[in-house]
């Protein structure tokens, strides 16, 4: 890639970097062994991992959704994305990642479209606030669930159809946009007997891997997100990362690395971007690391109990809570830092009218300084640590940067389930939880769940302090 593409440095990973704590050499061509089982793998999944040809694919399908993103633009005030995990991180991230971080409350003229919302809990005083601060007459909720039947989505569904039934009788038809699977699942049932416009998320796209598709892309356009940017940069990372030579490909190099340092007993994954609209980032990774790699079996069924924790941080402001922990503490984590070379934007220190004393070498410097030398500071702290560190280095934050960003996250995640010998697509462990969920709601069929719940012994009185 050239030089104004994205940078990632892998030495601070690397004993020649950090000392005894880091990857020799032999340590990778040791997990390199496995590389031509991976590629092979990668390659014959291609198919199967349908995400990888969202960038290539969708002509159609976004030519309509920019259809339907001018149409909601023209007729709403806010836009609202009603989803949770890979229904709503990816949608956060492209905002944060690529519009002015005070979007909602700049003018209409600037923003150039419709205010912009995601509701991903479902905490009543969080989507009250949210009641409080539109008119749901002016608001175009998108409704996503993959599976069609999430308990969270479904219910701030229905709470969005009575409050809009309130207002507007049986005339709310174009308030809503559904996304769903092309068949299954209760959402896409509703789709067809009410004829809400309704997208759809391809089979083969899983919801951590699904932003290039509309459950993103419809966002994207509303906001004037530049959608053929968003390809072309995951293309350009699509290239890259399907190289078969390891020195030329960073996602499997990524993966390699950070499989290596799990084998280390590196269990922490810190993501900590150095740019406010990136943090959305770090939470949408959380997800596809977690979800993806965290497991009980391994594909020949022995239990393996893989993964590693991924951290969000955010760069400057958690150098003030979590920086003393990462230099000093245990050698479990690594920190992948994101920094930003132009923001898009530039702030000057000024002269002060009072004497700033000890603090005046800082005028006449920029914000924009300041933010880059913590991050090279950090990096020098943690690795004059011994602590394992990489780092991401954006041009800019634009539409095919962040594109770029996703689709390397995503690649370096599947290789690293291949490396893992772990299935990177399932999320078994999710389901006993939502299973209970459904029990202690009272849906029809879960009774016997719901008795094994209730029959749940009674904790000991000796370990609950009532103060
Ligand atoms: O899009 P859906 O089916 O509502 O799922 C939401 C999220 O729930 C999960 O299935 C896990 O609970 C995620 O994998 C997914 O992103």
């Amino acid at each position: 890639m050239e030089d104004e593409n994205m940078k990632i440095d892998f030495n601070n990973m690397l004993q020649t970097s950090i000392g005894e704590h880091g990857i020799r050499e032999q340590d990778i061509q040791k997990m390199a062994q496995k590389l031509p089982q991976v590629h092979k793998n990668m390659c014959a999944k291609k198919d199967a991992m349908a995400w990888r040809s969202l960038p290539y694919n969708q002509a159609e399908i976004v030519a309509d959704i920019k259809k339907e993103a001018d149409r909601i633009n023209a007729n709403f005030d806010n836009f609202v994305v009603l989803g949770i995990g890979g229904s709503a991180l990816g949608s956060k991230a492209l905002f944060t990642g690529t519009k002015h971080l005070k979007y909602n409350e700049i003018s209409r003229e600037k923003r150039g479209g419709a205010r912009f919302y995601v509701v991903d809990n479902v905490d009543p005083d969080g989507i009250n606030a949210l009641f409080d601060v539109i008119d749901v007459k002016k608001t175009c909720f998108h409704v996503i669930t993959k599976s069609g039947n999430t308990v969270e989505t479904m219910s701030q569904f229905m709470i969005v159809l009575s409050k809009l039934e309130e207002v507007l009788g049986e005339d709310f038809k174009d308030n809503i946009v559904l996304t769903t699977d092309k068949e299954k699942g209760i959402l896409k049932k509703i789709s067809n007997q009410y004829g809400f416009k309704t997208f759809t998320v391809p089979d083969g796209v899983g919801g951590r891997f699904s932003v290039l598709c509309p459950v993103g892309l419809l966002s994207a356009a509303v906001l004037n997100i530049d959608i053929d940017a968003l390809f072309a940069g995951a293309k350009e990372m699509d290239e890259a990362c399907t190289r078969e030579d390891l020195w030329e490909n960073p996602a499997y190099m990524y993966a390699l690395l950070y499989c290596t340092a799990m084998d280390m007993g590196v269990n922490i994954s810190v993501m900590m971007p150095y740019a406010d609209g990136l943090l959305n980032m770090a939470e949408w990774y959380a997800q596809l690391w977690a979800e993806s790699l965290g497991k009980r079996y391994g594909n020949d069924g022995s239990v393996v109990n893989k993964g590693q924790t991924p951290v969000r941080a955010l760069g400057v402001t958690d150098q003030h809570s979590q920086i003393q922990l990462y230099t000093e503490g245990p050698f479990d984590k690594v920190i992948s830092f994101i920094d930003v070379e132009k923001f898009n934007t530039e702030l000057k220190i000024p002269d002060a009218p009072i004497d700033m004393m000890d603090a005046a070498y800082l005028q006449g410097q920029t914000i924009n300084k300041l933010i880059a030398s913590e991050m090279r500071a950090t990096e020098y702290a943690v690795t004059q640590a011994g602590k394992m560190n990489m780092r991401i280095t954006l041009p800019e934050m634009n539409a095919r940067e962040i594109g770029a960003l996703f689709f390397f996250l995503e690649m370096a995640t599947a290789a690293a389930g291949e490396f893992l010998e772990i299935d990177a697509f399932d999320q078994p462990g999710v389901e006993a939880g939502k299973i209970a969920t459904f029990a202690l709601m009272g849906r029809e069929g879960y009774e016997e769940k719901a008795a094994e719940l209730n029959a749940v012994q009674g904790k000991d009185g000796k370990f609950v302090y009532q103060v």
